[in-house]
């Protein structure tokens, strides 16, 4: 195989920071390499360099054995590079064919030649080995179909680097599985894949190579024939990772969140929602499994007031069916949302201020914030410039640790999580993981929503599986095995109408 993108050298400093230092990576025509590393390792910024969008302090970049200089991702893309972002960029209403060829519409005497773009896109999707119906609305597509219209905008680019940042974040098991059958077949035909991830077990699947980074620099790239994904996560972090498990006996208490006949109507191509019975007990994690899309976010929104909806709902014994998020934190809970940048946290504020948010009552000093904040930062290896730096300068998972942190030291009764993991390494996974268990154990209830099938599985005393917004089946602790749940999962044409009440648990 040849090399199609080598960089060479790469240095980049973000203030204190050094975020690449003298990195090497060659990329070769026909192999899926993968990039691991920590958070803030330096894997999004290295992307950045290799799409143009970050400009390094030091270092070259040859495309084809000839130097190149990207001012622009306009310029790594002329030089046949796409990236797919971990955030789609598409635009909902516009159909498949239009968002692909948008921006780089064929013209013909000035005006766009629909005829030959469609042709085109049609011929693609063949190419690609994609169901995709051209003429379709992005907004009706399921994740895994979305995505494939973000590969197939860089395939029209003729893009023959392709860039992939944590892609099986939102996908089921299933659309991975195309995924990656469609990354390997797109690597026979030649084109260099770098496929950016925390998850070591789709590296063991589908790349060829792995380069794994830590605080900055290459500790080394070896063919994944020749690793395990133990000795990455040593490599990653310079220790063994070991996994939480829930194996402490479950001695619940009282109910600290119960939910009753919530219903949330039907919006656009969202169904219904519906929960029926939903109950958590101080002392116990309650899971919610489903694939993304499927009513989890609305309903997760709805129970910590973000949504309305009918029902009832409430937070160790007080009523906070019609409260705002406010009052149902003072009732005693705390939230970790998903979308941490948006929801979460204040990205233009600093990282001791996103700390403090809901905390503390009253006038402080600014050096008794700084003082907290650099000690949740110690404790929970936040890593970056310091408590002043501002929370948009945290890598993703970074930035969930800074959320995760402040609400976790809350010690709330009631602590809802939404795929609190994803995005964060191997090490901070297992950090959050016992911090969850360490919540139950003191005492407190858990409401955690996942993607993540395995960490249902490490975690929780009970999980109920959420397919269409309806409670499809629910599962004791002793009952969860990755099949049992994933066929309720996929079943949900079959079980959703008939069992879609939540039994009450013992009451
Ligand atoms: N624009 C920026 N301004 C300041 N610091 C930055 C900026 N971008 C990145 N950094 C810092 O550079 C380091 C590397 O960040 P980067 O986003 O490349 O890491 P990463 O390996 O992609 O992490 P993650 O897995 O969390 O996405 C981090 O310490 C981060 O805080």
């Amino acid at each position: 195989m040849t090399s199609r993108v080598r960089l060479t050298g790469i240095t980049k400093r973000f203030g204190p920071v050094l975020a690449n230092d003298d990195v090497d990576l060659d990329l070769l025509s026909g192999e899926v390499h993968a990039v691991v590393g920590e958070n803030g390792a330096g894997k999004s910024t290295l992307m950045s360099v290799l799409y143009g969008s970050v400009h390094p302090d030091a270092g070259q970049i040859a495309a084809n054995g000839v130097p190149v200089r990207f001012t622009s991702p306009g310029d790594a893309i002329a030089a046949g590079i796409g990236m797919v972002h971990q955030h789609f960029q598409l635009f909902e209403s516009f159909s498949v064919t239009d968002n692909v060829i948008y921006g780089a519409e064929p013209s013909r005497r000035g005006v766009i030649d629909r005829a030959s773009a469609r042709d085109r896109v049609a011929a693609l999707i063949e190419e690609y080995g994609s169901t995709l119906d051209p003429s379709a609305a992005v907004r009706t597509l399921p994740m895994g179909l979305r995505q494939q219209v973000e590969i197939l905008k860089a395939l029209y680019r003729h893009a023959d680097v392709l860039i992939l940042d944590e892609p099986t974040a939102v996908l089921t098991p299933a659309e991975t599985g195309l995924l990656f059958t469609s990354l390997r077949r797109l690597a026979e035909r030649g084109v260099a894949i770098v496929l950016v991830t925390h998850k070591l077990d789709e590296v063991m699947q589908v790349s060829d190579r792995v380069t794994v980074l830590r605080q900055g620099r290459v500790v080394e790239t070896v063919p994944t024939a020749d690793t395990t994904p133990a000795a990455l996560a040593h490599a990653m972090t310079g220790r063994d990772i070991e996994t939480a498990v829930n194996d402490a006996p479950a001695s619940p208490g009282a109910a600290v969140l119960t939910v009753t006949d919530l219903r949330i109507p039907a919006e656009g191509t969202r169904a219904a929602i519906a929960c029926d019975h939903l109950r958590v007990r101080a002392g116990e994690i309650v899971g919610i499994a489903g694939v993304a899309g499927n009513g989890q976010a609305e309903f997760v929104q709805a129970v910590v007031g973000l949504r309305p909806a009918s029902g009832s709902v409430t937070i160790n014994d007080v009523d906070v069916s019609r409260a705002d998020v406010r009052r149902r934190r003072r009732a005693g809970m705390a939230y970790v949302p998903e979308d941490r940048a948006a929801v979460g946290s204040a990205r233009a504020l600093s990282i001791s201020d996103n700390l403090a948010v809901g905390r503390f009552r009253g006038w402080l000093k600014p050096s008794a914030l700084r003082r907290h904040a650099a000690d949740l930062m110690e404790r929970n290896d936040v890593r970056g410039a310091g408590p002043e730096a501002r929370m948009s300068s945290l890598s993703g998972g970074n930035a969930q640790k800074v959320v995760l942190a402040r609400e976790l030291s809350q010690r709330a009764p009631l602590l809802v999580a939404e795929n609190p993991t994803q995005g964060v390494d191997v090490g901070a996974i297992e950090y959050i993981h016992r911090e969850l268990l360490a919540y139950r154990a003191a005492g407190n209830g858990v409401l955690l929503v996942s993607n993540e099938l395995s960490e249902l599985i490490a975690l929780a005393d009970r999980v109920h599986v959420l397919v269409g917004g309806r409670f499809v089946a629910s599962f004791e602790r002793a009952q969860l095995s990755e099949g049992r749940l994933g066929e309720a999962m996929t079943n949900a044409g079959a079980g959703a109408g008939t069992a879609a009440l939540t039994p009450p648990e013992g009451d």
